[in-house]
């Protein structure tokens, strides 16, 4: 059934790149919410281009089921569903002319007359404070302006979907905070769905509605900010990775990777005494801010990365070099 606030549903969705023998992307099951942000996450290689090829029609799963407001998604429609969505591509490609004939080529495309492409790539333009390069030659451009030229190039087409394959990878910082404002408009609005992929989770985190995290193709039950590699020892309900073992849930069976939530670790002085099973002593070695939050780091063996209130640090009373210990729940960590 057409559930309206549902822009794409992938079940059992398989995709492999021709000439290749493993698939690239292995999904079970995930929703991309309708009018909401979404951001993918996942190292380097973990399928996140591929599924926005995917939720921007350039090509078809190779396995399963993809609706797309409800209904199924096949070889025959893709290019009727591209007219749906715009993609901005890790490197877009820019013709050799005009800035302002790059925004415009979309509309020349769909055949919008010359005087109101103008107007339209005008606005949008002004908008992202391009109107001053609009007569340049866009292959001129610095690699974060090329890629303001794409999002343009995307926004004025208007489309159901924009989708951003790692918009931060050229922009410095100033066009970065640009650039999560118009996303934040748009998520005001909710007038449009947005996903993108990235690599900074926390940054990332802090713009969407659903974090998606993707490792070696398919959907990761937590975050990967605290992730580990090891093997489970069942009888003893442990993860043992080469520097420490941590506790895990009873029924957890097998898996080589365990993460935990930034947000479900504790920090104190003293170890808790407390129902939870992980505790371990370490050392702050950075502290910055985060969104609001600061993200504190303790070698404990392994590394953890801890989101806590600034008057929680205050609390703690802890800076750089500190001891402290983290602790966490068992059942705060997810084996893989
Ligand atoms: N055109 C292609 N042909 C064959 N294999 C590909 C192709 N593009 C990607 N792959 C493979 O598919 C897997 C997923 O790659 P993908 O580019 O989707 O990952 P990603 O998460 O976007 O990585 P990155 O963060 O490095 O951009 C990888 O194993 C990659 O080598």
């Amino acid at each position: 059934m057409l559930n309206p606030s549902v822009a794409y549903a992938l079940t059992d969705v398989g995709f492999t790149y021709p000439g290749t023998a493993g698939e690239a992307l292995s999904i079970n099951r995930l929703d991309i919410p309708a009018n909401r942000v979404t951001v993918l996450v996942g190292p380097n290689g973990s399928g996140k281009s591929t599924l926005l090829g995917l939720l921007a029609f350039l090509h078809a799963p190779t396995g399963g089921e993809l609706l797309y407001q409800g209904a199924p998604v096949n070889g025959k429609r893709l290019r009727d569903y591209r007219r749906r969505v715009g993609l901005v591509p890790q490197n877009p490609y820019l013709l050799h002319d005009t800035v302002a004939a790059n925004v415009e080529l979309g509309l020349k495309l769909r055949g919008t007359p010359a005087a109101k492409r103008r107007v339209l790539a005008q606005s949008v333009m002004e908008q992202l404070g391009l109107d001053r390069l609009a007569d340049r030659p866009a292959r001129d451009l610095s690699g974060g302006e090329g890629q303001k030229v794409a999002i343009a190039r995307a926004l004025v087409l208007d489309p159901e979907v924009l989708l951003f394959d790692e918009p931060f990878t050229y922009l410095d910082k100033s066009i970065v905070a640009e650039f999560e404002q118009l996303v934040g408009v748009i998520r005001e609005n909710r007038s449009q769905t947005i996903v993108m992929s990235s690599h900074d989770q926390l940054r990332a985190s802090a713009l969407a509605d659903k974090v998606v995290t993707l490792f070696e193709g398919r959907v990761a039950p937590s975050s990967l900010i605290n992730h580990f590699q090891g093997q489970v020892d069942q009888a003893a309900q442990l993860f043992r990775t080469n520097k420490i073992n941590i506790a895990i849930p009873e029924e957890t069976s097998a898996g080589a990777h365990a993460a935990v939530e930034a947000n479900q670790i504790v920090l104190s002085r003293q170890t808790l005494d407390s129902s939870m099973r992980n505790h371990f002593i370490g050392r702050i070695t950075s502290l910055h801010e985060q969104g609001g939050l600061v993200n504190v780091t303790v070698q404990a063996g392994e590394n953890f990365q801890v989101l806590i209130t600034r008057a929680a640090l205050r609390d703690l009373d802890c800076h750089l070099g500190d001891e402290i210990t983290v602790s966490f729940k068992s059942s705060a960590v997810k084996v893989f």
